[in-house]
């Protein structure tokens, strides 16, 4: 089973799938984290997202994605990268690397060699990647409310990451288009877990957990 959560910039997708796939007893899958994890090297490398240099790069690191329910991590041998990717430099960068085909096609080889079950988050998990998913969702909310719950975990003000989500939500139009099929939820008037729970209430028969009341 192949359950897709994708959305725009700070929607609660990671943190809804987090949930999702707790409650599923399955791991959850960043394709972001990837993305990110690209950038990352690129700029450490010092190399632009259309040098053609960059995927030979990122095909020769020792990079390891360990896709768990609990979280995501990401190594690039002993040393951790998943806190270093989650910076405001990596955002400013990323949907310029995640414009290069090339560097699509490499997250999204690295994605389907995942065994099933799981939950996929990101942009064109149902579209692109896995259009056979089982059930399909798609996360929005308003610019403003994203930015407030972003503030609480970084230390920009409201109105920088606001603009900045905007940006990356516009360079990002082309690969974030909800599948026609998909269940697409305001998160805005919802807390986490009553997304998490309209999510679990709209899978198929057999893919939810036992309701227990
Ligand atoms: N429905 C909600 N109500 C309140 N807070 C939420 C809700 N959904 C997510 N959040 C909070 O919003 C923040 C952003 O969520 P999260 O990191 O999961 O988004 P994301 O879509 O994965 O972000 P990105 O696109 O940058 O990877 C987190 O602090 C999370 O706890
Ligand atoms: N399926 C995806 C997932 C992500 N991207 C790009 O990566 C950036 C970071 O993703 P987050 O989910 O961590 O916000 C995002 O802004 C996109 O540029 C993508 O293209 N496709």
């Amino acid at each position: 089973m192949i359950v897709t959560i994708d959305g725009v910039a700070a929607s609660g997708k990671s943190s809804v799938s987090s949930g999702v796939a707790r409650a599923l007893g399955v791991p959850y899958v960043s394709s972001g984290l990837l993305y990110r994890a690209a950038t990352l090297l690129a700029h450490e490398a010092g190399l632009a997202p259309h040098d053609p240099a960059l995927l030979p790069h990122l095909e020769a690191q020792p990079l390891r994605f360990e896709p768990l329910a609990g979280g995501n991590r990401l190594w690039l041998g002993e040393r951790e990268l998943t806190a270093d990717v989650q910076s405001a430099a990596v955002d400013a960068g990323v949907s310029a690397v995640a414009a290069r085909p090339e560097l699509r096609a490499w997250v999204d080889r690295r994605l389907r060699a995942l065994t099933p079950p799981f939950v996929a988050e990101g942009r064109d998990m149902g579209t692109a990647v896995f259009p056979q998913a089982q059930a399909k969702f798609y996360l929005t909310a308003s610019a403003r409310v994203r930015a407030q719950r972003r503030a609480a975990e970084r230390p920009e003000a409201v109105d920088e990451i606001e603009a900045a989500l905007l940006r990356r939500d516009e360079h990002d139009r082309a690969q974030s288009v909800p599948a026609p099929e998909a269940h697409v939820i305001d998160t805005g008037p919802l807390t986490l877990q009553g997304v998490i729970d309209t999510i679990l209430a709209a899978l198929p028969q057999g893919a939810a957990p036992a309701r227990t009341s």
